[in-house]
C-alpha cells in the first residue's frame, strides 16, 4: 500500500505542524485493521496556535473583495479534480469505502461545494431599504474565527461542505477533522494554500473530543459547525451557548422511506439500496425504517435481496469493489450489537446478519423484515449496512409512524402518485425529503436536520446565512427631533 503518512499531524497557518507530544492517533485501513500512519492528537499549544492563526488572518480575509476570495476557492476545486483520484485513495484508505464510491462522491463532492461557494462569493450583499427622506442599508459580515468538526464517514466532503460556505462569506476556519479519519483535511488545507489562500485562513487540528471541546469554547472562536451525532450535538451546542455562538448542528437520523404499493418497486428497491448499503450504511441521512405498503412487501423483499447478490465485497482499493467494511472495530462491535438486538426482538432476517470472515471490520448487507416500531433496531441510528423493513396499510397511518421518531433529518416517498407525493413530503417532519429517489445531495440546495437531527443547513444559499450574519445601518438625513 502506498505511504499515507502525513507531513505533520496538523496544518497551520499554510504549512504542516507538529507536536510530538501530543497523544497519538493510529489511522487504521479498515478492510485489513493494519495501522498504516501516525498522527498526533493537539496539545493545547498546537489548539493555541491554529486558533492565534485563524485570528490574525481573518481581517485581510474578509476585506478581500469576494471576487478574489472566490476566485481561490474555484482554483481549489480544480485541483481538487485534478488529483481527484489520488485524493479518492487516500479517503479510501482513511475511511474503507471503496474506490468505486469515494471516486465520484468525495473530493468530486468537495469540488462542487468549492466551486459554487467560490461563485457565490462575488455576489454576498446587504440591501437598500429607502425610509422616506432617510434610509437604511445592511451589510453581510462574517463572523470571524469559525471552528469545524467533523464525522469519519465522509471526511473529505465535511470539511469542504464547512471550509467553502465559511471562506466564501470571509471567515477563517480551524477543522478538527474525526479521529477515525484524520488524513483528507490535511490534503484539503495543502490545496487551498496551493490555490492561494492566505495562511491562517483554513487550519487543521487533530483530536479525539477533548480537542474539539477546547476549541468550541475558545473566546476567539464566533461559531461552531459540528457533523456528529446527537449526544455530541448536545454538548457541542450547551457548550457554545455559553458564548452565544452561532452553531450548524448536523447530526444523526433514523430516517423514513415510504413505498406505496403505486410505486416503481425497481425505483424503491434502488432507493433502499442506496439509502441502505451505500457507504456499508454509514450514512448520517440514509432511510434505515423502510415502510413497504400492504400488497407488495413480498415482491419488494424478493428483489431487494435479489439485487443485493450484486454486492462485490473486497479490498476496497480494488475498483470492481461496491461495498467495503465498517470504519472501526468499535463500530463493528455496535452494529453486530444490534443485529443480534433485532433476532431476539424477533425482526425476521431476510438477509445477511453476520460479520464476514475475513479481515478488517466487513459486516454482511442486513436486512430485516416485519419490523415493529417499538424494537430497537427501527429507532436507534445504527450506522451500519442494516435496513429494517416495516408493514403499511393507509398513507396516514404510514405518515404518523414516519414521524414518531425524535429524529428529523431525511424522509423519502416513493409512489407515481403525483399528489400523494407532494403530500407527504409536506407532511415529513424532516429537513430533506426525496419524491421517487434517495440521498442525492447536491451543493446546489440545502441539507440538514430537523428536531433532533440538528439546526442550520449545509449548501445552497442556506449556507450563507449560517455563516454570516446581518448588520443594519441607518442613514438619518434631517434634524433630530429629540422631546427635550
Ligand atoms: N447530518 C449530517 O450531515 C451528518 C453527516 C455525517 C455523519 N453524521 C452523524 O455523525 C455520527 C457518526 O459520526 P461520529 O461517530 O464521528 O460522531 P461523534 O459524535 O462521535 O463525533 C463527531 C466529532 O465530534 C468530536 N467530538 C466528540 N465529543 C466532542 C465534544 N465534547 N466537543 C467537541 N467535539 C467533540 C469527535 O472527535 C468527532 O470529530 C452519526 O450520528 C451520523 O448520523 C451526520
Amino acid at each position: 500500500m502506498r505511504d499515507v503518512t502525513p507531513r505533520g499531524s496538523h496544518y497551520i497557518a499554510g504549512a504542516y505542524a507538529e507536536d510530538a507530544g501530543g497523544a497519538p492517533i493510529d489511522v487504521i485501513y479498515p478492510a485489513t485493521g493494519e495501522t498504516v500512519a501516525q498522527v498526533h492528537a493537539a496539545t493545547p499549544e498546537i489548539v493555541d496556535k491554529a486558533l492565534a492563526a485563524a485570528d490574525a488572518a481573518r481581517r485581510d480575509w474578509a476585506a478581500m473583495p469576494g471576487v478574489e476570495r472566490g476566485r481561490i476557492l474555484r482554483r481549489a476545486a480544480d485541483l481538487l479534480r485534478e488529483r481527484n483520484r489520488d485524493l479518492s485513495e487516500i479517503e479510501t484508505i482513511d475511511t474503507g469505502k471503496p474506490l468505486q464510491e469515494t471516486l465520484v462522491a468525495d473530493a468530486a463532492s468537495a469540488a462542487d461545494a468549492l466551486e459554487w461557494f467560490g461563485g457565490l462569493a462575488a455576489t454576498i450583499r446587504g440591501e437598500h431599504v429607502q425610509l422616506g427622506g432617510d434610509w437604511a442599508y445592511t451589510i453581510r459580515e462574517p463572523l470571524g474565527v469559525c471552528v469545524g468538526i467533523g464525522a469519519w464517514n465522509y471526511p473529505t466532503q465535511i470539511a469542504a461542505w464547512k471550509a467553502a460556505p465559511a471562506l466564501a462569506c470571509g471567515n477563517t476556519m480551524v477543522f478538527k477533522p474525526s479521529e477515525e479519519t484524520p488524513l483528507c483535511a490535511l490534503k484539503l488545507a495543502e490545496i487551498l494554500t496551493e490555490a492561494g489562500a492566505p495562511p491562517g485562513v483554513f487550519n487543521v487540528v487533530q483530536g479525539r473530543g477533548e480537542v474539539g471541546a477546547s476549541l468550541v469554547t475558545d473566546p476567539r472562536v464566533a461559531k461552531v459547525s459540528l457533523t456528529g451525532s446527537v449526544p455530541t450535538g448536545q454538548k457541542v451546542y450547551a457548550a457554545a451557548a455559553e458564548g452565544i455562538r452561532h452553531v450548524t448542528m448536523e447530526l444523526g437520523g433514523k430516517s423514513p422511506m415510504l413505498v406505496f404499493a403505486d410505486a416503481d418497486i425497481e425505483a424503491a428497491v434502488g432507493g433502499a439500496i442506496l439509502g441502505n448499503f451505500y457507504s456499508s450504511g454509514q450514512i448520517c441521512s440514509n432511510g434505515t425504517r423502510v415502510f413497504v405498503q400492504k400488497g407488495i412487501k413480498d415482491r419488494f423483499l424478493a428483489r431487494l435481496t435479489e439485487r443485493l447478490q450484486g454486492i462485490v465485497m473486497g479490498d476496497p482499493l480494488n475498483e470492481a469493489t461496491n461495498f467495503g467494511p465498517l470504519v472501526s472495530a468499535a463500530q463493528l462491535d455496535k452494529v453486530m450489537g444490534y443485529i443480534a438486538q433485532g433476532k431476539a426482538e424477533g425482526a425476521r432476517l431476510v438477509a445477511g446478519g453476520a460479520r464476514v470472515n475475513r479481515p478488517g471490520w466487513f459486516v454482511e448487507p442486513t436486512v430485516f423484515a416485519d419490523v415493529t416500531d417499538d424494537m430497537t433496531i427501527a429507532r436507534d441510528e445504527i450506522f451500519g449496512p442494516v435496513a429494517a423493513v416495516l408493514d403499511f396499510e393507509t398513507e396516514d397511518e404510514a405518515l404518523a409512524r414516519a414521524n414518531a421518531t425524535p429524529y428529523g433529518l431525511s424522509a423519502g416517498v416513493f409512489t407515481r402518485d403525483i399528489d400523494r407525493a407532494h403530500r407527504v413530503a409536506g407532511g415529513f417532519e424532516a429537513g430533506t425529503c426525496w419524491i421517487n429517489t434517495y440521498n442525492l445531495t447536491p451543493v446546489e440546495v440545502g441539507f440538514g436536520g430537523s428536531k433532533l437531527s440538528g439546526v442550520g443547513r449545509e449548501n445552497g444559499l442556506a449556507a450563507i446565512e449560517h455563516f454570516s450574519q446581518l448588520k443594519t445601518v441607518y442613514v438619518g438625513t434631517g434634524p433630530v427631533d429629540a422631546p427635550y
